[in-house]
């Protein structure tokens, strides 16, 4: 595994890491110790889980981790507005690779209720966020376009806004819910995964100074930035 703790990306500490399964093994590692760190201080651990690909080994991983899960809270940064059981659900992705194999109580698991459409999902799912924060910890991807949860780049959310609907996203499918900024960046540790070569031209204007979304939530929090080397390719 290849490390370094001085990537030069603004307001977050940066690590790199050969390939995909490198960092996978050490952020599933990474977030069972942190998890388990702050149980000897509270009653619940609450995480808020990323969807996209990026995460799937290490969801795979941590379920198969000894952990105390009845105490930890499961939450999503996004959702996309299609029905419960669709494949495109990141809350799928999360169930199929570490929920169910670990055998997660599914009263532990806040899932948003996308199926409700964009407005009234995100209206729903408010007040399970508003019980959760401060989040324990928050994980979340980067799409090419540098978008994270569903935060597209020019999307605005109002500063009192915590959870807000997206009905134009640029990704498949448009219409989505997401937390927004002050709801992601509310939290003790925010672990951005970001792996492959489709992901270099986002992490480089990242780097320079860009305003991207993605960007934006690890200035604003404490935050830590993991690549491998394909997506900073030869800025390593
Ligand atoms: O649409 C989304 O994209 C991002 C990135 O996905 P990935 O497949 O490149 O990992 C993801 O973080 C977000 O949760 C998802 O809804």
């Amino acid at each position: 595994m290849t490390t370094s703790n001085n990537l030069p990306f603004p307001a977050a500490s940066g690590r790199v890491f050969a390939d995909p399964p490198a960092m996978a093994h050490a952020a599933s590692t990474m977030i069972a110790e942190y998890a388990a760190m702050r149980l000897t201080q509270q009653d619940y651990f609450r995480i808020v889980l990323a969807g996209g690909t990026t995460f799937a080994l290490t969801y795979q991983l941590l379920s198969r981790t000894a952990a105390d899960w009845s105490r930890w809270r499961f939450y999503f940064g996004d959702e996309r507005c299609v029905p419960p059981d669709d494949p495109a659900r990141n809350s799928q992705l999360a169930w199929t690779t570490w929920l169910r194999p670990a055998g997660i109580d599914p009263r532990q698991v806040f899932e948003i209720p996308a199926e409700l459409g964009a407005v009234a999902g995100a209206a729903a799912y408010t007040p399970d966020v508003i019980a959760a924060l401060p989040f324990d910890l928050v994980l979340l991807g980067m799409g090419e376009d540098g978008h994270t949860a569903s935060v597209f780049p020019g999307q605005i959310s109002l500063a009192d806004q915590l959870v807000m609907p997206v009905t134009h996203a640029p990704k498949p499918p448009p219409q989505r819910v997401t937390l927004t900024p002050a709801a992601l960046c509310n939290a003790a540790w925010v672990l951005i995964l970001v792996t492959g070569d489709s992901k270099r031209a986002a992490v480089a204007a990242w780097r320079d100074g860009a305003a991207l979304p993605v960007a934006q939530i690890a200035a604003g929090s404490r935050s830590s930035v993991w690549c491998d080397e394909a997506a900073l390719g030869n800025a390593i």
